[in-house]
């Protein structure tokens, strides 16, 4: 049965990194079929972000939320894939939505349709560190950047809620990819 595993964690944590990362080892050694799809999904809506701004958090948790239908529909039609790897997913909106005063209940109400993930991992790390390995960031709005120290405290809040592995991502690529690997193996498959 096709598993869905959610990646997330503050900007330049490493959750693209460790996600193709990932579905490079699932397909060579564990010979799954692995798909990796990334939240922002539609670029229609990206634009609409970049032009709108930061400053409106409630339209923030909306157009996040358009776009998460647009991905979990065009999700809905893989048929052929063992695993699903999710670059963010709803987590994502809890944690900086959340993080910018929005009211976490009404943001998990907003996106309580979604199918639910197996598995979440958390990349966490020190928002220097994380700062210091960004080079382009999508919506780099100052605003964003100065709640990364809240975002990163929201998803540590989450993490006990929804039990996600956590991973030390302020480890070397490889150290973080085999904690990921026996994290999925001894719970996934
Ligand atoms: N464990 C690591 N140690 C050092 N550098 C890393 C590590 N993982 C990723 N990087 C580097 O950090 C940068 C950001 O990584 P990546 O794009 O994977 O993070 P991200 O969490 O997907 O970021 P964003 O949320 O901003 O898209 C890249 O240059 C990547 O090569
Ligand atoms: C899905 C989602 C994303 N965001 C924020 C988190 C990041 O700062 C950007 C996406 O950039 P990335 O380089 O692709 O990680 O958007 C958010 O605030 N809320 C969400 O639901």
């Amino acid at each position: 049965m096709q598993k869905l595993i959610a990646i997330e964690g503050i900007d330049g944590s490493g959750k693209t990194t460790l996600a193709n990362l990932l579905k490079e080892h699932l397909e060579s050694k564990m010979k799954l079929n692995v798909i990796v799809t990334r939240e922002p999904f539609s670029e229609d809506i990206i634009k609409l972000i970049e032009k709108i701004g930061w400053n409106d958090p409630i339209l923030l948790v909306l157009l996040f939320a358009a776009d998460r239908e647009i991905h979990v529909n065009w999700l809905s039609k893989i048929k052929d894939a063992d695993l699903i790897i999710l670059d963010r997913y709803y987590f994502s909106s809890i944690a900086y939505q959340g993080a910018l005063g929005v009211d976490e209940q009404w943001i998990k109400m907003v996106n309580s349709y979604f199918p639910k993930p197996d598995m979440v991992i958390l990349l966490d790390l020190p928002i220097e560190v994380a700062i210091s390995r960004i080079k382009n960031d999508k919506f780099n709005f100052e605003e964003k950047i100065k709640s990364l120290a809240k975002v990163r405290e929201k998803y540590l809040k989450l993490a006990k809620e929804y039990n996600f592995y956590i991973v030390d991502a302020s480890k070397d690529k490889n150290e973080v990819l085999e904690q990921a690997i026996k994290i999925i193996q001894k719970n996934l498959f």
